[in-house]
């Protein structure tokens, strides 16, 4: 069953086009992370299928009706990327207000406990550090027993310990059936998570696949040398000349490297290393694609 969808949603805000025709489905069930750099487009897409905003131009579905009208709303929880809480209300009492909104809300004690925060429960949230009010925020999301989560970056900011009792309270949420869609800028995180990811980049979808899949991509190495005319060689996401020096992208370096020798190549100065999570994306991004031709599939290039 399709939870929340989006068919050819384009939004611009004036010149600036933050998604350009973008098709997204969440099914029940499901934890999909959605991973990109920053203003790639993530958050107008969570704010246009919460019915924050509408899209220019295309179509929102959330539980099968427009996210605009309350009553599609009902079972959805969400956490935007920043919140803001009542500085003198206490924790419980944020946790109180927000339940008294649903039939049926977690128990404060169990919520609480679930997120790390049964110690602040008398404290008001603007004596809590920066981690806990964040705890604080994406716990509400999760009050009224939602069918389906969205949260905007859930763990940006927070230590590492802040940062795995959240993934534990989601990883919760989902074992019990729960569905999620979740933001972040960090491959590690969506590993942790999702069991899918769509990357997008300059407001477009540009992969929707598996973890391991993405990360075979994101996974690309850059083997830099000096050299004079290269032949066709396989294997070989993206190519640069820059100053003398080549600068091949491969997800698979040993072998690039063996097929550079093999074709007798005359190269010095070689240097193989990682590349980050964002030349990874501007790898995929930087593809000159037709603008009607379909996202590439993760796969591509390997
Ligand atoms: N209210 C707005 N008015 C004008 N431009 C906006 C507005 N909101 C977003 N944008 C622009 O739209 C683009 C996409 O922004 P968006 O916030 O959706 O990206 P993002 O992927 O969530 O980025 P980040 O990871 O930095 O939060 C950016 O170019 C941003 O500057």
């Amino acid at each position: 069953m399709l939870l929340a969808r989006a068919d050819q949603v384009t939004r611009r805000y004036g010149d600036v086009l933050a998604l350009d025709r973008v098709d997204l489905t969440v099914r029940a069930g499901e934890m999909v992370g959605l991973l990109g750099p920053n203003g790639a487009g993530k958050s107008t897409l969570m704010n246009l299928i919460v019915g924050l905003r509408r899209p220019t131009s295309g179509r929102i579905e959330l539980f099968g009706g427009d996210p605009r009208d309350p009553a599609s709303r009902r079972q959805l929880g969400m956490t935007p990327q920043e919140t803001g809480l009542p500085g003198t209300l206490r924790v419980g009492e944020v946790v109180d207000f927000v339940a008294a909104h649903y039939p049926d809300p977690v128990p404060r004690g169990e919520l609480l406990d679930r997120f790390g925060l049964t110690d602040q429960v008398r404290r008001q949230t603007g004596g809590l550090s920066g981690g806990q009010r964040r705890r604080l925020a994406v716990a509400l999301a999760f009050v009224g027993r939602p069918r389906l989560v969205l949260l905007d970056e859930p763990t940006t900011g927070l230590d590492v310990e802040a940062r795995r009792t959240l993934w534990d309270a989601i990883r919760a949420f989902h074992a019990d059936g729960g569905t999620v869609l979740l933001s972040s800028h960090y491959l590690e995180e969506v590993e942790a998570l999702a069991e899918r990811v769509v990357v997008i980049g300059h407001g477009r979808v540009l992969a929707d696949d598996s973890v391991d899949a993405i990360r075979s991509v994101v996974g690309v190495r850059r083997v830099g040398f000096v050299a004079d005319e290269l032949p066709a060689l396989p294997g070989v996401v993206r190519s640069e000349l820059i100053d003398g020096r080549h600068h091949l992208l491969t997800t698979d370096a040993d072998q690039l490297v063996r097929d550079l020798v093999v074709a007798g190549v005359a190269f010095s100065e070689l240097e193989v290393r990682p590349t980050s999570l964002e030349e990874a994306f501007l790898a995929i991004t930087a593809e000159e694609r037709p603008r009607d031709e379909p996202p590439v599939t993760a796969t591509a290039g390997r």
